[in-house]
């Protein structure tokens, strides 16, 4: 028997930082019909805030650095600035949005990432989505607003990936329903050439994703959005999908995932 529909939306830095260009996408999140859920990332902002307090801001691999001070700052950026700010402009659209981190409910519990070989300080990595009472949430009407901070089970809080926080939930809450994970962010797709934003490649699977990585024309962040992408896809979500913020709503842009 199908599953109701959920759409599950992921929407970076880029776009977050950029006022106008975010006012449009939540207009167009809040217009999508039926179940659905927001996480958001906020690098940008976070980076920008830790530099005004005199902090640098270390990524390897597309992963923060966090150390305790860059820890205080991107749970106040993301879990408090960037996370009500959403919330209250979906409420004003009558989207009935709530704001959560990885915590709250106990959704999403994490782990310290292992020091060795190389130590992200407090960086978590999935371990558990509580599932059945986020499916509960939503299908009591809420739509939920995640920020990439979650908890370890002895209530440590850790920063994480938000692609891959966005590629968590889709994979747990395809228990519950047919999923559609979209990511969202300020190019049209995966491009063959960075700066030809017509140059949008139409589908991804492992193989040719190896070549791109290989021949260099994925690179940065764009490489772990693709493996939480190909990850999702493989483990039980029905769409998966990357595209412009502008076109989270029409489904035939971008660049589809494939198992
Ligand atoms: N082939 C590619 N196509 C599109 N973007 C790419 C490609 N290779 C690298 N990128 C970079 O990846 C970025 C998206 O990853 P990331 O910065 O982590 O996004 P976000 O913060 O929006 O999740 C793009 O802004 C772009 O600079
Ligand atoms: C561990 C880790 O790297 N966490 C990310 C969380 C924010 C994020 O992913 O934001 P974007 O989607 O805007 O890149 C970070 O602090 O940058």
């Amino acid at each position: 028997m199908s599953k109701q529909a959920l759409h599950i939306v992921k929407i970076g830095g880029n776009i977050i930082d950029a006022p106008e260009a975010l006012a449009s996408f939540l207009a167009n999140f809040a217009s999508i019909k039926g179940p659905k859920l927001l996480v958001h990332g906020g690098g940008k902002i976070a980076t920008s805030m830790a530099a005004e307090l005199g902090i640098q801001s270390q990524m390897i691999d597309g992963r923060r650095v966090t150390d305790a001070d860059s820890l205080r700052i991107v749970t106040m950026v993301y879990a408090g600035w960037i996370n009500k700010s959403i919330v209250a402009s979906l409420q004003a659209q009558q989207c009935n949005a709530i704001g959560l981190a990885g915590p709250d409910g106990g959704f999403v519990v994490a782990k310290k990432r292992n020091p060795v070989p190389m130590d992200y300080g407090f960086v978590g990595d999935i371990e558990k989505v509580n599932a059945q009472d986020l499916a509960g949430l939503i299908t009591a009407g809420f739509s939920p607003v995640f920020a990439p901070i979650t908890a370890d089970s002895t209530g440590q809080l850790l920063n994480t990936n938000a692609d891959t926080m966005a590629q968590a939930l889709a994979i747990g809450l395809s228990d519950y329903f047919d999923v559609t994970l979209t990511y969202c962010f300020e190019k049209q797709g995966v491009l063959m050439d960075p700066n030809d934003d017509n140059s949008v490649i139409s589908q991804i699977n492992q193989a040719n994703f190896a070549q791109l990585k290989a021949d260099g024309i994925v690179s940065a962040g764009m490489i772990p959005k693709l493996e939480n992408a190909l990850k999702a896809i493989a483990q039980g979500v029905q769409i998966v999908r990357l595209c412009h913020a502008d076109f989270v709503s029409q489904p035939d842009k971008g660049t589809l995932i494939q198992a």
